[in-house]
């Protein structure tokens, strides 16, 4: 592995004797200070590949920091209130004197905030002179907005073509400013006004700072000049604030070892993962690995929701070295100031693409730019992201924006499937498979027909989605049935199905628990979650039922079946979700059922006041409504397309036709002939080698002959 040697034996005794291949690569990478982009399998060891360089090196440096060992200092906090050198767009040149700012791209917006803010009560003012042609925007922000002053709800701007604006809204206030006006910029921390000045004359109020916002510190976030104007009484100048209502901008200015030392609640790592599940499997690897470094402590936390705050705030202040979370909770720590990130060397994003997908991009650009991009110690921070489906555009897009050189570790080029799975398709066809006509019992379907004349005989589209529906919880009880799956993970398009499938399986297996279940879905509550997870993996349930929320990383030992009861419209999920079998060198089995005709399902967006609870209205989106038709083949079809691969399709008895997997491999355990690769191996490389030894050889008599004139060549 290339790790320290207490690293090395904690690994060995998880019984990990080689780096996977991902491993191989990524470790030294980041060992050697760069920023990684990880692309591989689902099951590939990705966990490991990022968490053992980083536990190496934050350890190694809380030893340093032990012995006294000081680091450099590389930005000093500045006495001035000026522009922040780190704070500022990359296209945003500011003058040495940090007074003056000029735009250096003339596309985009380039912000920039100042050294200082001020925060807790008081009236501050400070003024903006417009030196040069163009649009420019001046106000208030706090740390957390973006650069582009007014665009997210943490910044308060004024624009030069008369429009205030915060939270992208941008309304007529005031008018129009250009070259040589003067804004003036007031901040009324007590009313939580805030109001512009032209020229010396009041525009009136712009906005009010919502609750949450206030409490934040607000740094002024544009240039600073002496007054032309002064300021309306009872407003003092921002750089005159008391010094207990004035914070510095955290960006770029770390202090020295000594100070680093004192500030407990600044871990070196944030690792943020897309659902509480995978965050504390990600934390519980994390105690594995460090089990036998002695000496320091190093105190790892696990932020997520469902857990009492309050105890992770005092975890925080008694001292961390690296945060494991989800990124709402660890958003809200860092906005109340409970977890800072001054001192954040490692800003990993686990799964990255899921975090991107699910709206996060903002809110990770947000932290990204609290961390100072040096170290104390003088090294850069080192971001590094991973998936087994990183080939997706918002990935590209966001490492060309945050990360700084990275090197791609991509075994495959594209997004993959692992040789270990196994999957396979089975059409749900109720035109040609009529049972569902006399099905004694069934699956409760989702309800979404209950106003629809839907009965056999019927062939309307309706009636054929609900048969759909039917036979889906029937080919679902034959694929545990062929396959004799005493385990497996399965997974259901909603909430709702995953509830139904639990209580169908439950009454199917009445007394003797044959088809035993739980549940995991986001309106479970966390300690049922939680429990339902354990009893899953401890086989005290033989099957779990969830949503896309358990698709991604969910780590269960020797898993060997997982079924899919409508595909997935999101491609990479159906990634994610196969990837939960064929984990670590096992086999696994992944059967997705899909439907030939279109079916109709729930489909609860924001416009859902209920968000689903109890919603009835069974009118399609278009028409305000909350369903959908869904078109399973066409998923089907960008799946394929995605992945490069015709996926094989089984027949309803869902028998899995021999072939190289079957009777060679049982699903679940590894396969046999392992180490028949390291065979191979050897004889792909023999015929380099032999030639390399001749090289050798001859390279040897050269030198020989030069030196000492005849030689005898000896062949042994
Ligand atoms: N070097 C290794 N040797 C043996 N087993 C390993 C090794 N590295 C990781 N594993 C095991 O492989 C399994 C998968 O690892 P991990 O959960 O890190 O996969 P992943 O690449 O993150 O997958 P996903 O994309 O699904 O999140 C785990 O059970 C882990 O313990």
């Amino acid at each position: 592995m290339g790790v320290l040697p207490e690293i090395g034996k904690a690994v060995e005794e998880m019984d990990w004797m080689l780096p996977t291949d991902v491993q191989a690569e990524a470790i030294p990478l980041i060992l050697g200070g760069g920023d990684v982009l990880m692309a591989a399998e689902t099951g590939s060891g990705k966990t490991g590949a990022f968490c053992l360089p980083i536990i190496q090196i934050v350890w190694e440096t809380l030893k340093d920091l032990e012995a006294g060992k000081g680091s450099k200092i590389i930005a000093q906090i500045s006495p001035h209130w000026t522009l922040s050198f780190f704070d500022r767009g990359p296209a945003l040149a500011v003058t040495p004197d940090g007074l003056r700012c000029q735009s250096r791209e003339q596309k985009e917006w380039h912000g920039c905030r100042a050294t200082k803010g001020v925060y807790g009560k008081g009236k501050y003012y400070y003024e903006a002179t417009v030196t040069d042609e163009g649009l420019c925007r001046v106000g208030w922000s706090t740390q957390q907005a973006n650069l582009d002053l007014g665009t997210d709800r943490f910044g308060f701007g004024f624009g030069g073509t008369g429009k205030k604006s915060n939270n992208k809204q941008f309304d007529n206030y005031g008018e129009a400013f250009g070259m040589n006006d003067v804004i003036g910029c007031y901040l009324d921390l007590s009313s939580g006004e805030i109001k512009f000045s032209k020229n010396g004359v009041d525009l009136g109020k712009a906005f009010i700072i919502p609750q949450q916002v206030k409490s934040a510190t607000l740094f002024p976030a544009v240039v600073l000049k002496p007054f032309k104007h002064d300021p309306e009484s009872g407003y003092i100048a921002v750089c005159n604030a008391p010094k207990e209502n004035v914070k510095h901008n955290e960006v770029g200015t770390a202090g020295t070892s000594s100070q680093n030392k004192s500030i407990k609640n600044a871990p070196q790592a944030i690792i943020i993962e897309p659902s509480r599940e995978l965050a504390e499997q990600t934390f519980n690897q994390i105690l594995k690995f460090k089990k036998h470094l002695a000496d320091s402590a190093l105190r790892e936390l696990l932020v997520i929701g469902g857990v009492n705050v309050k105890d992770q705030i005092s975890t925080l202040n008694a001292g961390v070295d690296i945060v494991v979370g989800t990124p709402g909770r660890m958003e809200d720590l860092i906005s109340a100031g409970h977890l800072s990130l001054t001192q954040c060397r490692f800003f990993v994003l686990d799964e990255a693409d899921g975090l991107l997908k699910q709206g996060y991009t903002e809110l990770i650009d947000r932290l990204h730019r609290q961390i100072p991009k040096i170290t104390s110690d003088g090294r850069r921070l080192q971001m590094i992201v991973c998936s087994a489906t990183l080939h997706a555009f918002e990935v590209k897009k966001m490492a060309e924006r945050l990360m700084h050189f990275p090197t791609w570790v991509d075994l495959k080029g594209e997004d993959a499937v692992p040789e270990t799975v196994h999957h396979v398709v089975v059409m749900v066809d109720p035109q040609k498979d009529t049972s569902w006509q006399s099905l004694r019992r069934h699956v409760q379907t989702d309800g979404i027909h209950a106003k629809d004349s839907v009965r056999p005989g019927n062939n309307t589209a309706e009636t054929l989605s609900e048969a759909v529906k039917m036979l889906k919880g029937e080919y679902c009880v034959r694929a545990i049935n062929e396959h004799k799956m005493d385990r497996a993970i399965i997974f259901c398009r909603t909430k709702l199905d995953c509830d139904n499938l639990e209580k169908y399986l439950n009454q199917l297996g009445n007394r003797n628990n044959q088809y035993s279940c739980v549940c995991l879905h986001g309106d479970r509550k966390p300690p049922e979650r939680k429990a339902n997870l354990e009893m899953f993996k401890n086989q005290e349930a033989k099957f779990l039922i969830c949503t896309d929320v358990a698709a991604r990383g969910l780590d269960i030992t020797g898993l060997p079946f997982m079924i899919n009861i409508t595909l997935p419209d999101e491609k990479s999920n159906y990634v994610h979700r196969i990837g939960r079998v064929g984990r670590a060198e096992r086999m696994g089995l992944a059967v997705s059922l899909v439907s030939s005709v279109p079916e109709k399902v729930w489909y609860h967006g924001e416009w859902c006041s209920s968000r689903g609870r109890n919603c009835w209205n069974t009118r399609l989106t278009d028409e305000g409504g909350c369903a959908i038709w869904y078109d399973e083949p066409r998923f089907l079809a960008e799946i394929e397309d995605h992945l490069n691969v015709t996926i094989q399709q089984v027949e309803p008895d869902i028998k899995v036709p021999m072939d190289e997997f079957d009777g060679k491999v049982i699903y679940g355990q590894k396969r046999q002939q392992t180490g028949s690769n390291y065979e191979n191996h050897v004889a792909q490389m023999a015929p380099a080698v032999q030639e390399l030894a001749q090289l050798e050889s001859k390279v040897q008599l050269l030198y020989l002959k030069r030196h000492f004139g005849k030689v005898t060549h000896n062949r042994n």
